[in-house]
């Protein structure tokens, strides 16, 4: 969320809200798409699998994650309510803290990035790479920290669109109704707009069937325009389905991400924030 928006205090906005979810989709796939250029690399997600000095256990991409979000922490990026580290412990930043308003109830407690990384390592990265080792660890670490970063903006973002539907004077008091009885259930329910996830889908793979298409010279006339033959349009895609395009990231595992992973996250964030949106009331 801009920061202009936290700072004027404004009850968030939903449409924003799902404006700004809309162009984080740009954002995973471009980063998915820059991972997929690495083969899997597994030997980077494995502890205890490379040698580190001070004696640190964990796997290599776990201490770069933790080394370049040491740095971030140092510029305050954790201030930010809708930033969330994957590391603990992290230093003190040396810029002083921005006044943001509190549009969030005490969302701190909330942090489901472990089960972000989970999902990604075990199911994204060997589902957008070839197989094998290609040493190229530091870049294919850079890409995983990118993509987890993002996923982890995109997921939290849950708070703010859980509280904008608990502001929503049409639903407002059965949303304090179902808290007040921790009735996890109806939450889930009151909030789930199935329309809203059906078209995000289809948005998705059109997204990563164009985004991953590879307009290479040989696609191209000498006029640099796009040769039609060897650009898939999405529509002949989408209508004859069987039809497998080769694209930079596999498209049909993007969307199953999604469907089965962010979505249910993130609205995992939005219940347990709204269970929790009373308890300083
Ligand atoms: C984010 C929202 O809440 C839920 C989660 C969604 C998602 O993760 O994409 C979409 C619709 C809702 O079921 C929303 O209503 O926009």
């Amino acid at each position: 969320m801009s920061r202009n928006l936290l700072i004027l205090g404004a009850a968030p906005n939903l449409g924003e809200l799902r404006d700004t979810l809309v162009r984080l989709e740009d954002t995973i796939i471009f980063a998915l798409i820059e991972r997929s250029q690495f083969k899997h690399n597994s030997s980077i997600y494995e502890p205890g699998k490379m040698h580190f000095k001070d004696g640190y256990q964990g796997s290599f991409l776990s201490w770069f994650l933790k080394e370049v979000e040491c740095v971030h922490a140092r510029v305050r990026r954790y201030q930010s309510p809708d930033e969330y580290p994957f590391t603990d412990n992290l230093p003190e930043p040396v810029l002083a803290p921005l006044d943001y308003p509190p549009v969030l109830v005490d969302p701190s407690h909330i942090n489901i990035n472990d089960e972000i990384f989970d999902a990604y390592v075990n199911t994204v990265v060997p589902g957008i790479t070839v197989a094998g080792d290609d040493t190229n660890y530091g870049s294919s670490a850079t890409r995983d920290i990118e993509c987890l970063q993002a996923l982890s903006r995109r997921i939290h973002y849950g708070k703010f669109v859980a509280e904008s539907k608990f502001q929503d004077v049409r639903t407002h008091d059965e949303y304090v109704k179902c808290i007040k009885e921790q009735n996890r259930d109806r939450l889930m329910e009151l909030l789930t707009n199935a329309p809203v996830e059906e078209l995000l889908l289809k948005r998705l793979k059109a997204k990563a069937i164009i985004y991953g298409q590879d307009l290479s010279s040989a696609s191209l006339d000498s006029n640099g325009t796009v040769n039609s033959g060897s650009v898939p349009l999405v529509a002949a895609v989408a209508d004859c389905g069987e039809e497998r395009v080769k694209t930079r990231v596999d498209y049909d595992l993007v969307v199953s991400f999604y469907r089965d992973y962010v979505i249910p996250l993130t609205k995992e964030v939005e219940v347990e924030y709204l269970l929790h949106r009373l308890d300083k009331e």
